[in-house]
């Protein structure tokens, strides 16, 4: 008996949205109609991030949390590329890679999909690459909703919506609330003093941030919680202007050290901007509104 052949598809992923979601349930029927087997193989980052080492260049999802989503959305098998080594490679060489070492017998790409050494492997390289080898070749159109008026919907489309504040529809084209994880460490023990204690999250400098100020749910293990969270540079209480924005969450009626543990914040909507306040007493009364709001805002499922 012969070995299944992969019905194969590639891509970075980032953010695993929509549309990436709808292509992972594409290949998954492509695969049993044609009798193979469907594999997703990806980049870790994407190749920008990869070339540049620029903490700028940002992420939606880093590579573990993306392997964990493309999983959840129902990739059943995946390979992960090293770009760094791949980069180089002439388009030809990379589709002989995809046939022979993955075993390719069906390949399904984005319509603007192009890969190999200066993306020169497009459509019409894949084309008749894939007729000549007998390979079957599926270009699917560009997923797009009502909530993005039709328009394709994308990783960088959904950094842009995020850093926009636009939280709720940023989440549309996700198909789930933004999240970022990191684990809590210490801060200047101020927040307690003000009666809001803040679990500081030392996060991923690769992870897309938004600034300001959020209603989230706060995941610790397997208890959720209702929390406002602070993402910025505090310049209430700190005159130097930091590098990178600190992450803070204030977690409604709680009351716990968690000091060390890993705490996922699930955006659910921007509160507002972050505001320079005429001393604490100002900052606690606007700290009361964001919380109230936030009370009302974060609807937990029980
Ligand atoms: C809901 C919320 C909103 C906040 N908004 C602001 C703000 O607009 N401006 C600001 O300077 N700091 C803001 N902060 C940050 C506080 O200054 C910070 O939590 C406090 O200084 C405690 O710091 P610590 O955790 O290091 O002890 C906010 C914090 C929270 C929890
Ligand atoms: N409601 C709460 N929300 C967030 N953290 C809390 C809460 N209650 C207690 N904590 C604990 O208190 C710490 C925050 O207190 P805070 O005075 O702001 O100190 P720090 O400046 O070190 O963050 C958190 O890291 C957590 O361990």
């Amino acid at each position: 008996m012969t070995e299944k052949k992969n019905f194969i598809t590639i891509g970075t992923f980032d953010g695993v949205h929509k549309g990436h979601q709808t292509l992972i349930s594409g290949l998954n029927k492509l695969a049993k109609k044609n009798n193979m087997a469907p594999l997703l193989v990806c980049f870790p980052l994407p190749p920008k991030t990869l070339l540049s080492n620029s903490p700028e260049l940002t992420v939606l999802t880093l590579p573990d949390e993306k392997y964990a989503l493309l999983k959840h959305y129902g990739a059943k098998n995946i390979e992960i590329l090293n770009f760094k080594s791949c980069r180089h490679i002439s388009r030809e060489n990379f589709f002989d890679i995809l046939l022979k070492r993955y075993n390719m017998g069906g390949l399904l790409v984005g319509r603007d999909f192009a890969f190999g050494k200066e993306r020169k492997g497009h459509i019409d390289f894949l084309r008749a690459a894939c007729a000549k080898q007998g390979v079957k070749l599926v270009v699917a159109d560009f997923y797009g909703n009502k909530d993005s008026g039709g328009h394709k919907i994308s990783s960088s489309l959904i950094r842009k919506t995020l850093l926009d504040g636009h939280i709720r529809l940023a989440g549309k084209f996700l198909g789930r609330k933004y999240t970022a994880e990191g684990i809590v460490v210490t801060g200047k023990k101020l927040g307690r003093k003000l009666g809001f204690p803040t679990a500081n999250l030392g996060i991923n400098h690769y992870k897309v941030l938004p600034q300001g100020v959020f209603s989230v749910e706060a995941v610790l293990g397997k208890e959720k919680f209702k929390g406002v969270a602070n993402i910025g540079f505090r310049p209430t209480v700190n005159p130097i202007h930091a590098k990178v924005p600190l992450v803070e969450v204030h977690i409604l009626n709680f009351n716990r050290d968690i000091y060390g543990k890993n705490l996922s914040v699930n955006f659910v909507d921007k509160i507002r901007g972050e505001k320079k306040f005429d001393g604490l007493p100002a900052l606690i009364k606007q700290m009361t509104v964001d919380k109230a709001l936030a009370e009302k805002q974060v609807k937990l499922k029980r």
